[in-house]
């Protein structure tokens, strides 16, 4: 489990002020969705905590110690469209991943390590459901399963906190709720931290115990890069009361309601 500490982060591209000014503590252990208009910056968030980009200004905290500045095996990532690769079989896919987590330089284990290897990717495969699957290649399978073999592969890096940007949303809705049903026990059982980027609301309460709402709260119709995105929501759904809305003031406090 891990906690991480966004502090005072600004994401600009040239002169386009992506994200202004972001603080959030993220608990350790929690679910986390983000949502928000097309273009706000949810990925971008996102890069940074994988790692990928680097704040601008600001800076982000892994259990109070600087995030690396580039993708570790301490966290994981899955993305909306497929990202498995093609010429290995499903266990294949799930044992590089442990293997390149496990042995960043070399990629491969020997002996009782490889054998320990094999065992957890066939743990890992068995609880996605992809056993009875496990010698098929990524394009014999439909897109949910891939998505399936995509969600154990960034699990089988360990992750302290998974990373989740759109993953189910080329999915159609039933398929999405196997995947809500698959993914949910499975973060309660290995304790991660998650964040997951999402523009389904239901989705986002469905699975978050926190969501999180980006929105640019000062626009320059003149200049339209001159503003970054801020948290504009910050919804606790572990907790019952009136929930903290950031940005512009309302007449009545949203009630949140435990999941
Ligand atoms: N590397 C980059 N260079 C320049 N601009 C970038 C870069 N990465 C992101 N942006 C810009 O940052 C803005 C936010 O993009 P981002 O993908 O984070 O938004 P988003 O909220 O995830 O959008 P969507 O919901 O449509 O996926 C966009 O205007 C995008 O063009």
């Amino acid at each position: 489990m891990s906690a991480i500490s966004v502090r005072n982060v600004w994401a600009e591209f040239g002169d386009q002020i992506v994200i202004e000014d972001l603080n959030l503590e993220i608990a350790s252990g929690s679910f986390v969705s983000v949502v928000g208009p097309s273009g706000c910056g949810k990925s971008t968030f996102l890069r940074m905590v994988l790692g990928q980009d680097r704040p601008s200004r600001g800076k982000l905290l892994l259990d109070g110690e600087p995030l690396p500045d580039e993708p570790g095996s301490d966290r994981g990532v899955v993305f909306q469209r497929y990202s498995v690769f093609p010429h290995l079989t499903v266990l294949g896919n799930v044992l590089l991943a442990y293997e390149l987590g496990q042995s960043r330089f070399l990629g491969r284990l020997f002996g009782a390590a490889r054998k320990k290897a094999i065992e957890r990717s066939e743990e890992l495969v068995a609880a996605v459901g992809l056993g009875p699957h496990r010698d098929k290649h990524p394009s014999a399978l439909s897109g949910g399963m891939q998505q399936r073999l995509a969600i154990a592969q960034a699990l089988a890096k360990d992750p302290k906190v998974l990373l989740l940007d759109e993953p189910f949303g080329a999915l159609d809705p039933g398929t999405r709720a196997q995947m809500h049903a698959l993914l949910k026990p499975l973060w309660e059982r290995l304790g991660m931290t998650v964040i997951m980027v999402t523009h389904d609301l239901k989705e986002a309460f469905n699975l978050g115990t926190r969501v999180v709402a980006f929105d640019k709260v000062r626009h320059d119709p003149q200049a339209p890069g001159r503003f970054g995105a801020r948290v504009t929501y910050d919804l606790d759904l572990t907790r019952h009361g009136p929930v903290p809305v950031l940005g512009f003031p309302r007449k009545h406090p949203v009630q949140a309601t435990a999941p």
